[in-house]
């Protein structure tokens, strides 16, 4: 058995701050886990480095299960994004170490290939309809098969989803939060003409997706769902914020537009209401937040009992460590939806080399043995961490309100 002899934390910032955690055992294999948490990254890698790493000293690495269960039962403070975002970093690692030692990729050990490949979706945005349906189109003409849909809207200075980059978009842009304003109905307004835009350009064979991004009340939302239909729209992602799971059947007695939730939720718990009264179509939650392969098995297994499909959280703040792990998973599991795709930056690939790979709107993790992805530390180090928030939102009169 593989006994875990070390383990570190490492944070760089090839363009944005990343936590990986690694794990090293005495049979000379090491274990890479995602624990980056986005804007409260430090809260994390004390969070391993001063609780949970000496509590793995010594234990066998292949005890996923009972090592996860160890963390969770034994921290007697259950749930919550740090706690989980450490969890799942352990877990990934002794899924890598696992894959590693079986000279076979996570996948397999997951149950084989339920797929040939993964579909994803990229992210279009733009300061206008024009612009964004433009990006669309290129991305179409790269071959994705389904692309999110963001705009800036008239008389709002900025919003979320729009970046001066269309095709690197980072939110945490400030050292201190960012103050955005927002207001709903001038939003309300632009997003349908947004999708007929996009419906006229792009056709009908593509999907597409928007984010609202937890800013209407449930109905507003249902108003915008219902607004959408014509131009069946494959997911409406975080209508209103879910902490309170009822609003969400306001949203499904108004409109049939597929619903999207979780890339907040840390746990079954938080997703297990909306699961089971059917009020979501998609879980959002992804490895990274949702304690782990482990643990987003056991979300995905209760959501498929209702035919609810995975949408993992994608996004750029989510390590290609988190990335290849997600991907094993959705090869796998067998309510996969949709896989969200954000490219990173250069900088970032160049620190996390991976076998994952892009062709004609799918990804595929690869068979390297384990998950695939490596960290190279020489150049990690010369990234130092940079303090980042993400922008916090008001409303016109300075009510303070959801980003
Ligand atoms: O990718 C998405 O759907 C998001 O909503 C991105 C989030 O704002 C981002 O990951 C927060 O850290
Ligand atoms: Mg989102």
């Amino acid at each position: 058995m593989p006994i875990i002899t070390g383990a570190k934390v490492i944070v760089t910032c090839p363009g944005r701050n990343f936590v990986t955690l690694k794990i090293e055992t005495d049979a000379g294999v090491y274990g890479l886990g995602d624990a980056t948490l986005n804007g409260r990254e430090l809260s994390v890698a004390s969070y391993l480095a001063d609780h949970v790493i000496p509590c793995l000293i010594g234990r066998d690495a292949h005890r996923i299960e009972d090592i996860w269960q160890y963390l969770y039962k034994g921290a007697y403070w259950r749930r919550g994004p740090v706690t989980m975002s450490a969890i799942a970093a352990v877990d990934t690692a002794l899924w890598d170490i696992k894959g590693k030692i079986a000279g076979l990729p996570v996948y397999q050990l997951l149950g084989g290939a339920s797929r040939d490949g993964v579909m994803v979706y990229g992210h279009a945005n733009g300061t206008s309809i024009e612009d964004t349906v433009q990006v669309a189109l290129e991305y179409q003409r790269q071959g994705y098969k389904a692309i999110r849909l963001q705009c800036g809207v008239p008389g709002m200075a900025s919003t979320y989803g729009v970046s001066k980059d269309k095709y690197f978009y980072e939110p945490a842009d400030a050292d201190l939060p960012t103050e955005n304003v927002w207001n709903t109905s001038k939003y309300m307004r632009v997003v349908p003409e947004l999708f007929k835009a996009a419906r006229e350009a792009l056709g009908w064979d593509v999907h597409l997706l928007h984010d609202i991004h937890h800013r209407l009340t449930p109905i507003e939302a249902g108003r915008l769902g219902k607004d959408l239909e014509p131009y069946r729209p494959f997911w409406l992602e975080d209508a209103t914020p879910a902490e309170n799971q009822e609003a969400f059947k306001l949203i499904r007695q108004h409109t049939t537009s597929p619903l999207a939730v979780g890339e907040i939720f840390n746990s079954i718990w938080d997703a297990k209401d909306l699961i089971q009264n059917q009020l979501i179509d998609y879980i959002r939650a992804t490895v990274v937040h949702a304690g782990g392969i482990t643990h987003l098995r056991r979300i995905a297994a209760l959501a498929d009992l209702y035919q609810i499909r995975t949408g993992c959280h994608g996004a750029t703040d989510l390590s290609p460590v988190c990335m290849a792990a997600a991907l094993h998973f959705d090869l796998s599991v067998p309510n996969f939806g949709i896989q969200e795709y954000m490219r990173h930056t250069p900088e970032t690939d160049a620190v996390f080399p991976h076998a994952y790979s892009f062709k004609d709107g799918m990804m595929h993790p690869g068979d390297a043995p384990g998950l695939g992805v490596e960290i190279d530390e020489d150049l990690a180090v010369q990234y130092e961490y940079k303090r980042a928030f993400l922008p916090v939102n008001r409303l016109e009169d300075g009510t303070m309100y959801n980003w």
